[in-house]
Formats: C-alpha cells, structure tokens, sequence
C-alpha cells in the first residue's frame, strides 16, 4: 500500500472503505440516472443502433458527444434487455481517472494553468439529464488515457483508478499513481489492478479485460480499421482477448460499417468459441459472428477431424486441380450420347461432341450456370450435323424439344458442391481425378477419408474448405432447375424416402397454410447432404484467431467471405499445427491482396505463472528454437510437478486421479487433464467430474483455451503423436494458470 503515511492497519482499512462509499454514490448516480434513460429510450430505441459514428481522434466536441452518449444509452438499454448486461467482476463502471488538464478557454495552454478534472469509464457511455458525462465509454477517445498513461508519459493523468464492482455494488478499488508525490487531496490504495486480475481463479468462460487493459494492447485495440491488423506473441499474451476487444472497438467506432456488413470471428474448434462467447457481450456487443473452423460453410457444421495425413492431403493446395478436374466430370448415370428427332431429322451427337460443347461452355460458365448455353451449342452442334436446310427453324424446335429437355436434365443436372466431394469415395473417378496430381498413397488417403464421411454421416473440418471451393467453381444451384421438392406438397406424399427423408413431422406452431416441417434424414449419406449450401456471406471484418493453423485451403475459404473486408489476424507460429507454412503463407496473402499492414507483437505473458512457463520455454527451446518467448509476470512460488506417468492404462488412471485430486484442492477453478488419444478412454469418466471442474482433453482441442491448473499427461506420447510435434505439447503445457503437474 502506498500513499498512506504512518496510521495501522485500522486507518488504512477506513480510508478504503471511505473511498469505496464515495464511489459508490458515483455508481449509484449511474443506475438511476441509466433507469430514467432506459424509460426514455423505450420509444426510439429502434434507431439508437443506427445513429452515432465517431472516427475522429482527439478531443470530441460536445455535440458529438451528445449523439454518442444518447445512443450508447439505448444501446445499452436493448443490450440488457438482451443479456442483462451480466457482469462477474468489473460492472458497469469500472475505472476514474483523475487529471490535471489545461483551462478551457484559456488564451495560452502554454501559461501553465491546470484544473483537476475527473472522468469515470465503464462499458458504455451515460450522461445526465443535463448532458453531463457521467460515465465515458472506454472506446471513445476521452478514456484512451485511462490505457495509455504512464509514469513517464502521464497524459494529464494524476491517479488511474479500477473499481472493482459485484453488480451494481463498488467492492473495490485498485489505484497506480502516474505522478512522483500524490497531490494532497487524492488518496491511493490498492496493489494496482492487474495483478489482482491476473491471480484470479479463471472460470470456464474468457472474461474481458476492459478494466486492465495495457498500453501495448491498447496500441492494437485501437489499430485503424483499414487493412489487417496482424497480432503475434507467444502464449498466454493476451493476443485472443485484445482482438475481441478490438472487434468491440470497431463496431463502435464505425459502426454503421461493421455493424451492417457484420464482423466474423473464426476460430479453431467449438470449445474455443464456447470459451470465448461471453467476451464480446459482456462489452455490449452481441452482432459478431462467432464461427469455428468447421461451422464457416453453411449446410456443414462440423468438429470431426481427419487423420494428420488426410488432412494435410485436403488442406494443401494441391488438391486445387483435383476439384477442378471433378467440375469438368460427366455427373454419374451421365448419357454419353445424344439421339434425338428435331424438325424430322434424325440427330445423334457422340462422347466426343458433347465433351467438346462442356468444355467450350466451362470456360465462360460456372457448371450450374452453364446449362442454357450448353443447350445453346448443342442446338448449334446438332444443327451442323443435321444438314437442315432451314437453320432459324431448326433452331426453334430443339430449344422446343421434350426429349432435349429430358436429356439436358441427365447430362447436365444442378450439381450440389457436397455430392461432387463424394464421387472421390468412388476409386474409378477418384483415380480419375488424381491421375499425375498426388501419389498413390495420398490418393487413396483421400478416397478413405470421403468414405469415412459416409460412413459415420459427418463431414471433416477439412472437408468444409473443399466444400465451400467446389461451390465456388460450380455457381450455385438454380432452384428453378432443379428437381421440384418443395415440402408444400408433403403432406399428400405417399412416399418421401425419395427425397432422402425417413420421416416427416409437422413443426409446432404456425398455421396450415405455412407451417414448416420438420425432418429425419433417412441415410448416412443423406445426412451429409441436409440444407443447401448457399452463396457465402460476406462480412466488412475478419477476425482470424489461431491464424498459424489454417490449412491453405481454409485461407481461401476465408478470403472469399472477406473479398472487401478488413482483417484482424492472431497467432503464433511456434503454436503451429499445420505442417507446411510457407504454402500456407501464400494463400493468405492471397487473402488479404493489396491491404495495408499493421503490425503488433505481444511479448508480455499474462497467463502463466513464471514457473510454469519457465518449464515449457525449456522445452519449447530444445524444439523450436527461433520460437517467439514471451515473458511472464507473475509467480506464484510453486514449480510444477513431475511424476511418473506409470506404464498400464491402470496405473496412469491411478497417477491422474491422484494429480487431479491433489489440484482440486490447490486450485478454485478449472482442472483439465490434457491427454494424447493412447490414454484418453481409460480418462474419459474423469471429464466433468467434481462439479464440472475437471475436463479431459485431447491437446489439440486446448488451443486458445486456459484452465486454473492442468495434468500433462505423457508429453512424449503427444510429440509423437501430432502432426504438429513439439509445437503441439507446447500447446499443451502454456494452458495452466496457476499449477501444472507433469506425468512422463
Ligand atoms: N491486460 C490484461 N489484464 C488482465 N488479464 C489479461 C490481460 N491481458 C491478457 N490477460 C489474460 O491473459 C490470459 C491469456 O490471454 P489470451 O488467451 O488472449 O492469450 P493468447 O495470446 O491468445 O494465448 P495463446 O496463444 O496461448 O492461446 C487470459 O486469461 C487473459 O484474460
């Protein structure tokens, strides 16, 4: 405790539970001065979303202001309608900061006279009824020097101060001093904020950092929305978090941009965005959308993962030619010929003919945008071969024709991106496909890997990539081309296991004439194939999380939803899984085109005690030498454990139950034993276990992820293992915050 001269423990203990009371009226004065605006509000609300951009810098005017704050005000009032605004440590207002500033008005700032000005900073700006900021959003330029102040270069600032508030309740208050002497009048308590935060027990959820922001984070925060923003570091730096702050920084800053053309988070597992998802609300932003690897492509949705050796066959590049030969390929049942009367002639075109006419028609056409010119040429190819005398006539009767249009639907149907994947789990048209482009080996890993979608009735992570590229290549399915299968009809339907349907079940609600039904997909195969994969949306932001392990082939499937789009970009390359990082770079500068770079790298780790991360630098220094070593900064006076690890799927249940018991009682929160798949069903039972504290993981699922403690478990058995080696187990071991016992 600094500040505070002389006086015991008593004096000090009064002294901060006066500064708490005086802060609390502060707090108070917002939740009555936010129920009055919430009643005002009720009747516009609807356009508070669409009022109020700032990208100015420096001082606003007040006027400005004045929009901000009215629409944050109702922004904030549908927000808790929402979400009540659920806050776990730091509320509403969450930081005062008290400055020296120079007199408004005054004819020359350079005359030295200063008046003390107080600003307090919570999630979303409130004014008074006279106008009067009582709380200064933290996005807005008048609260940036609540993040950027130092001792050195104090802004003005005199006290930076974090409330700490349950609710609506001031619990509470954390000061750092930016001036040598306190002035006389501004007490200081507490052992500044950060470190307070950085101790806490971590939940299941990541929570912001709203209140603790630092000045090098802030830096990228607050990157110009223009371009990509690449954020590196090592583990544990804060580069997820800062990014999620940024998303909130962007959409208030312009929010008519990214609020209407929608911010997209893309990370790499479902357990991921479950840790996340409470980050952005709770900062009162809920339009993002939050995506995993596997759930970006409409229709597909999935978490399944290959085999390494499949993947790295799907993710790479060289799979490019493999779909493009599968566009080009007669559909199956295809007629290799066609025989037709027109205008009394006799017309028969052969294999050759009508491969010549798909490929004149593939080079100007997507496949399913092709079908009118394809009839076009036919009828043109048709009419040469006829000899008639009479070519507008001709013409008119083969575009007439029913036989021709029975024909065009076999030989040139809509073809949907999801069923052109799986002709390669045939070995014919996969051979077909392959021929001189991948080796034996990784060819029939590929036709494996499709069967293995049939067979379970899922879809791979990797495959959504491909999905989303064919459908590219293909243009979308013209609905008025396609077989009718509206479910209007279904209720006459006698049989429906036609249309890949096992059962057909009205929905609740909504009357008759449109109620919806509900379906069970009859197959497995037909499971793969529910929904339709449309067009992909395209979003105004990006946002890349764990960038270092996108497959090429993701990059691309990315790139195409952010065509127009700034981006954010985080990760770090010695947390790598993918194996060939340079093709990967290509693709995504391929993404990114021309755009303009900012560069901020993160060298702070806040998550890992010292001695935990001093343990995984060692290792991550034997293995990846030029890896990017953050440094931690707090310790907690405890090295991790190292115990045996035990040799039977007994004996290594024994050590982890023991390692885990022993944790649940060190530790508050979240214990994860973090396993390689050859001891995960002997510790499956173990998942969820004490209340839900206990979680068993496999080492690629904990990307992004922390827990209070962890059991690594056979660290050598995950090197060997993941595709990804070392670079994985060092994922593995920088995931504790507070303790982490090692079994080898
Ligand atoms: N300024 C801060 N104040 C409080 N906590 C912070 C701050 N910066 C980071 N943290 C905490 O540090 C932890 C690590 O952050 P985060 O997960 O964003 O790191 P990362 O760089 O993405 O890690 P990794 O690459 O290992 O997944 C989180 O608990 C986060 O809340």
């Amino acid at each position: 405790m600094s500040g505070t001269e002389g006086g015991g423990d008593q004096a000090v203990a009064v002294q901060v539970a006066e500064e708490i009371a005086a802060e609390q009226r502060h707090v108070d004065r917002v939740y009555e001065e936010l129920a009055k605006a919430g009643v005002r509000a009720g009747a516009v609300e609807a356009d508070g979303l669409a009022r109020g951009r700032t990208d100015r810098v420096g001082e606003a005017r007040d006027e400005e202001l004045t929009g901000l704050f009215e629409r944050d005000a109702l922004v904030l009032h549908a927000a808790r309608r929402r979400h009540a605004l659920e806050s776990q440590y730091e509320g509403l207002v969450f930081g005062r900061l008290d400055l020296d500033m120079p007199v408004r008005g005054a004819p020359d700032a350079t005359d030295g006279a200063l008046e003390r000005e107080v600003r307090y900073i919570g999630r979303l700006g409130v004014r008074d009824d006279q106008y009067e900021p009582l709380v200064i959003d933290w996005r807005a330029p008048a609260a940036s020097p609540f993040y950027r102040a130092t001792p050195v270069e104090p802004l003005g600032v005199l006290r930076r101060r974090v409330l700490r508030c349950k609710g609506a309740d001031v619990v509470g208050v954390e000061d750092d001093l930016m001036v040598p002497e306190a002035p006389d009048d501004l007490v200081v308590v507490g052992d500044g904020a950060l470190m307070a935060a950085l101790t806490r027990s971590r939940g299941a959820q990541m929570r912001d950092i709203v209140a603790t922001i630092q000045a090098h984070q802030d830096e990228a925060i607050r990157a110009p929305g223009r371009g990509v923003a690449e954020i590196t570091g090592g583990p544990g730096t804060g580069k997820t978090v800062v990014a999620l702050h940024r998303a909130a920084y962007l959409l208030y800053s312009d929010r008519r941009r990214y609020e209407s053309g929608g911010i997209l988070v893309v990370g790499p597992s479902a357990a991921y965005t479950a840790y996340i998802e409470r980050v952005l609300p709770s900062l009162g932003e809920d339009s993002v959308a939050l995506r995993s690897l596997g759930d970006v492509v409409d229709a597909i949705g999935t978490e399944r993962l290959d085999p390494p050796e499949a993947a790295a066959v799907k993710g790479s590049l060289r799979i490019r030619p493999v779909l493009g030969r599968l566009v080009r390929m007669d559909a199956p049942d295809s007629p290799t010929e066609l025989r037709v009367f027109v205008a009394g002639q006799a017309v028969r075109l052969d294999r050759r003919a009508l491969e010549q006419v798909r490929s004149r028609v593939l080079r100007g056409h997507q496949r399913n945008l092709g079908a009118s010119a394809a009839r076009l040429l036919l009828a043109e190819a048709a009419y040469r071969q006829s000899g008639h005398d009479d070519r507008p006539l001709f013409l008119d009767r083969f575009a007439d024709s029913r036989d021709v249009d029975a024909f065009m639907t076999a030989w040139w149907p809509q073809l949907d991106p999801r069923e052109v994947l799986l002709w390669l789990a045939d070995d014919d048209r996969r051979r077909e496909a392959t021929r001189g482009l991948l080796d034996e080996r990784e060819s029939s890993v590929l036709g494996e890997s499709l069967r293995a979608a049939l067979g379970t009735g899922t879809w791979s992570v990797a495959d959504a990539a491909l999905v989303d590229e064919l459908a590219s290549r293909l243009g979308g399915v013209q609905e008025g081309e396609r077989e009718e299968r509206g479910f209007y009809e279904i209720e006459e339907l006698q049989d429906v296991s036609r249309f890949g349907v096992a059962e057909v079940q009205p929905a609740p609600g909504g009357d008759r004439a449109e109620r919806a039904y509900t379906t069970t997909p009859q197959s497995l195969r037909d499971r793969l194939l529910v929904g339709t994969v449309g067009r992909p949306e395209e979003y105004a932001h990006v946002l890349v999380d764990e960038a270092q392990d996108l497959s090429p082939m993701q990059w691309r499937m990315l790139g195409r939803r952010g065509r127009r789009a700034s981006w954010t970009v985080v990760g770090d390359a010695a947390q790598s899984s993918w194996p060939d990082a340079r093709e990967s770079e290509t693709a995504r500068e391929e993404a990114f085109a021309r755009l303009p770079r900012h560069r901020f790298h993160m060298d702070t780790n806040y998550r890992n005690a010292r001695e935990i991360f001093a343990y995984a630098e060692e290792f991550v220094r034997r293995h990846v030498p030029d890896a990017d070593i953050p440094r931690a900064v707090r310790e907690t006076g405890v090295e991790p454990l190292e115990r045996p690890l035990g040799d039977t799927p007994d004996a290594v249940r024994r050590a982890v139950k023991t390692a885990v018991d022993d944790l649940l009682e060190e530790v508050e929160g979240s214990v994860a034993v973090i396993t390689p798949d050859r001891w995960a069903a002997g510790l499956a039972d173990l998942d969820g276990s004490a209340s839900g504290r206990v979680r068993v993981a496999n080492p690629m699922s904990t990307k992004g992820l922390e827990y209070d403690a962890t059991v690594l478990v056979d660290p050598d058995g995950i090197t060997a293992e993941s595709p990804g080696g070392a670079r994985v187990t060092y994922v593995a071991m920088t995931r504790a915050a507070h303790r982490m016992t090692v079994l080898r």
